[in-house]
């Protein structure tokens, strides 16, 4: 493991230190996603290892929310999807969620009128939503009972002392976490993070990446995309980057810096971007 002694290092393990072989948590083979005439992804095939944060990453429109859409049954797809070394075509998005697959929103997914113990509790109680609903709105002073599972993950991501406070009064970066823990209390076994970073401070975005090593270490596969490069490049083992719908590079952070074709794709978005406002 790495032992940072700096705020710029990376704190997530390094990549040798992933067994090199274990099997793939999560692995997509051909996946394509079109809409209409558009083809969303093309032939996209990724995996991500148990412990291991992978970041999928691409110029605007490239295709990287159609694929967790995808991924996590919220749009159809050709190829094939494995989870735990389980196919998973076909299973509705609860049934995927059930079997591991956890996502978080661009948007903020809290609800304000519960507290962050609440908020958890909504993905393991078994009447869902409802349940934790009636037992709220019917409470008046006393907070509703914090169950085991929720406490593990609420101790896990070190949000134990804020466990009864209300998504408004924490930070925006915390605010995240709460989502991720949550994602987490489902008994996740992959992560799907789209855009955690969106909103955050740069300093704020740090501190989220370094709270993913809670999740390395209980050997949860993490799959993030984001626009903002330091956490791309300093918390990520392995990239994917995505050009028009299809992989264009894989490799770890420092290759993936340097590759000419993934500098061309980002400054060929860049230029068609400037067009678009000067033409
Ligand atoms: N529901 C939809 N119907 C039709 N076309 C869509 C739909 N969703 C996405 N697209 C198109 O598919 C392509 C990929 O879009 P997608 O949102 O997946 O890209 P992205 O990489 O997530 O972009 P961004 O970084 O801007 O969020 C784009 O051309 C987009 O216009």
């Amino acid at each position: 493991m790495s032992t940072p002694t700096d705020d710029a290092r990376p704190l997530v393990v390094e990549s040798s230190d992933i067994p090199e072989r274990a099997a793939p948590v999560l692995e997509t083979t051909g996946l394509s996603v079109h809409y209409g005439g558009v083809a969303a992804n093309r032939d996209v095939s990724i995996s991500v290892r148990p412990g291991e944060v992978v970041g999928l990453i691409g110029p605007n429109g490239a295709g990287k929310t159609s694929f967790v859409d995808a991924v996590t049954g919220f749009a159809s797809y050709s190829g094939s999807v494995r989870l735990a070394g389980e196919v998973i075509d076909g299973l509705p998005s609860y049934a995927r969620r059930r079997a591991g697959l956890a996502r978080t929103w661009q948007a903020g997914e809290l609800f304000d009128q519960l507290t962050v113990a609440e908020n958890l509790e909504l993905v393991v109680e078994p009447g869902g939503i409802g349940a934790v609903l009636r037992d709220v709105l019917g409470r008046r002073s006393s907070r509703r009972r914090v169950t085991e599972q929720v406490r593990d993950v609420l101790e896990m991501t070190e949000l134990t002392d804020v466990a009864d406070r209300v998504p408004s009064e924490l930070s925006l970066g915390l605010q995240k976490l709460v989502g991720v823990a949550r994602a987490v209390a489902s008994d996740a076994k992959v992560l799907l993070l789209d855009e955690p970073a969106a909103g955050l401070s740069s300093s704020e975005s740090q501190e989220f990446g370094r709270s993913l090593q809670k999740f390395v270490d209980r050997g949860i596969g993490i799959l993030m995309i984001d626009h903002d490069m330091d956490l791309i490049m300093n918390y990520t083992h392995r990239l994917f980057v995505l050009n028009f719908g299809s992989i264009i590079a894989e490799g770890d952070p420092a290759q993936i810096r340097d590759d000419p074709a993934v500098i061309s794709a980002y400054l060929g978005a860049t230029e068609s971007e400037e067009q678009r406002h000067h033409g």
